[in-house]
């Protein structure tokens, strides 16, 4: 089974790193790759370049081999399409390998609004994880297709290349990059919310700062 967690990761902090290896230990398997964005499709200009998101990527999970990076929609450029990416993972890996891709409610909650979305399912599994405080819309796609694809096992992943849905409750961290960067902006620390290596890399480009004059 290959699982893949995207996200824009500005900057990568603990809550992501935990509930990666909690959803590899959940599914069984001894790797999750983490896709960080190039461009994120649906947001606006990200704090850190994508060059430096890929570096605190690398300093985050040295070390950890379950976390691996996957640096192909940086180096694809432009805007990042979970569907191409996907497309592309399906080429490489065959089309009988489970392909798992990892989200947030909050992310999936417009899953709707994603590009190619119907053909997503037909790509890959989605485990769709229950962040708190962020549930699916009622009434929305998002929850229609948890509501009807949800499978019960990791065996379906497992016996599936793709089409399924699947709920995981991990224990989570209540820690978000938007916190870390509106901290940041008002002079706060974030220390330990994300490893040492990514903290000091920020205090070192001076990232997530507002411009001078106005701090
Ligand atoms: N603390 C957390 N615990 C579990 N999942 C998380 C956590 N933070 C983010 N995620 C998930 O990680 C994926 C990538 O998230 P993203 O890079 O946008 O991080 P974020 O902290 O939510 O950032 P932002 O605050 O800028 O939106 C999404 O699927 C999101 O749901
Ligand atoms: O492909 C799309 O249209 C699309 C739209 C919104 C989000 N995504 C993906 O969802 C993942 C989480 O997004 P985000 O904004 O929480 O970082 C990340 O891998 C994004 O590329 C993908």
């Amino acid at each position: 089974m290959h699982v893949i967690y995207g996200g824009t990761f500005d900057p990568v902090h603990h809550g992501h790193l935990r509930m990666a290896l909690e959803v590899g230990e959940a599914l069984g398997v001894s790797q999750v790759n983490l896709v960080p964005s190039h461009i994120p499709p649906h947001r606006g200009d990200t704090g850190a370049s994508a060059q430096q998101r890929l570096e605190m990527i690398r300093l985050a999970i040295a070390g950890e081999s379950r976390l691996v990076l996957d640096e192909r929609e940086v180096r694809r450029e432009g805007a990042s399409y979970t569907a191409d990416t996907l497309r592309q993972l399906r080429q490489e890996l065959g089309s009988e390998m489970p392909l798992v891709m990892v989200v947030g409610t909050d992310a999936f909650a417009s899953f709707d609004r994603w590009r190619d979305w119907q053909q997503i399912l037909q790509l890959a599994h989605i485990v769709v994880v229950q962040r708190p405080g962020a549930g699916l819309p009622e009434g929305s796609e998002a929850g229609r297709l948890v509501r009807d694809y949800q499978t019960a096992s990791v065996r379906e992943l497992q016996d599936n290349p793709a089409g399924r849905v699947m709920v995981l409750n991990p224990p989570l961290l209540d820690i978000s990059a938007t916190g870390i960067r509106e901290r940041i902006a008002g002079g706060r620390s974030i220390r330990y919310l994300t490893p040492d290596a990514v903290w000091q890399r920020i205090e070192t480009w001076a990232l997530y700062r507002p411009p001078a004059g106005q701090g």
